[in-house]
């Protein structure tokens, strides 16, 4: 039985964290929530913090001010109980030496007191058929699913994905996710740091964009960044070429275009900005690019 302690709250609450690496600010003063149940996915450029947020998360790492607490409790104090509640896929593969991939999963299943049954976890991940294979011989790919499985291996409460699908095939990726959300449905909370836009849109029911150690922005992935109140793009070919227009009332445009062409506008597209768009936006590399490409496709807004 686990002790009942504080342990009523969100899975992870976050308050104020700083992390510092000499004079260096990796983390500043950050905050947010994380719910049971919740898949929250950390996003942000090469060298954002997103690691060391998890990190901090995990235990493995002291900060310098602000409060965190994992299950109701501080990681960074936390007991082995704790540590059998939470599980960790790191972004580096572990080595198991010439263990095959069921003496590994069997070998970690020993540590926790209601492991999965390794035979099951193994077909779950994908890897029934690598069950005998040396894991120091598996793909990358098929490196991670072990790591993931190894993850899991212990029914955690909360389980922490550093880049979990770097190196996977598309179709693995998707089995992967369908993992994932199989894990959330049943009760686990999930956070993930990512690269893969469509990773988080996929999974995400809340997302954290991270830029510099601050937190540029948390929401839903639908409306992250006023993504569903920006204007959308409806593009068609006219006379002389593409024409696109800026408008935040696409169904009117299009019926309005409809009505003065006499009928289908050829080569029709309406484009609503995608969680990959709002977030470039936001970490400023897309403004130059986006400038260049409006202008090279004539683009005008609705009231110009
Ligand atoms: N052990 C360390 N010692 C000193 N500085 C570090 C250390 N670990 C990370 N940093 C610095 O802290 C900042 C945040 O790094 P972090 O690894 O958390 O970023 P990240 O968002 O996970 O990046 P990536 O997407 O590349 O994995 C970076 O500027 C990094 O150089």
């Amino acid at each position: 039985m686990r002790p009942l302690g504080d342990d009523t709250g969100p899975a992870i609450e976050v308050r104020g964290l700083r992390k510092l690496y000499g004079q260096t600010v990796a983390l500043h003063d950050i905050d947010f929530e994380v719910s049971k149940g919740e898949i929250f996915a950390v996003l942000g450029p090469n060298g954002a913090g997103k690691t060391t947020t998890v990190e901090i998360l995990e235990g493995f790492r002291p900060r310098e001010g602000g409060t965190v607490k994992v299950l109701g409790e501080d990681p960074f104090r936390a007991d082995e109980e704790w540590r059998a509640r939470i599980g960790v896929v790191l972004q580096t593969t572990g080595e198991f030496e010439d263990l095959n991939v069921r003496e590994v999963v069997r070998h970690f299943a020993r540590y926790y007191p209601d492991a999965q049954d390794p035979d099951e976890l193994i077909e779950r991940v994908g890897l029934a058929e690598k069950r005998n294979a040396r894991a120091s011989k598996l793909s990358g790919g098929q490196q991670r699913r072990l790591d993931v499985a190894l993850g899991i291996i212990g029914r955690p409460e909360v389980l922490f994905l550093d880049e979990p699908t770097t190196g996977f095939d598309p179709s693995s990726r998707r089995d992967f996710w369908q993992l994932i959300r199989d894990l959330a449905t049943s009760g686990t909370t999930i956070v993930l740091t990512t690269h893969y836009l469509e990773e988080a849109e996929q999974l995400a029911d809340r997302v954290a964009v991270i830029v510099g150690g601050r937190i540029l922005d948390i929401g839903v992935p639908q409306t992250l960044g006023g993504r569903d109140t920006e204007a959308t793009v409806v593009s068609w070919m006219g006379p002389d070429g593409l024409e696109s227009v800026h408008t935040t009332a696409p169904t009117k445009f299009a019926a309005d275009l409809h009505a003065r062409l006499g009928g289908e506008a050829p080569g029709l597209t309406v484009h609503r900005p995608s969680l990959e768009d709002v977030y470039l936006q936001m970490i400023g590399a897309d403004t130059a690019a986006t400038a260049a490409l409006a202008s090279a496709a004539g683009v005008t807004t609705e009231d110009s």
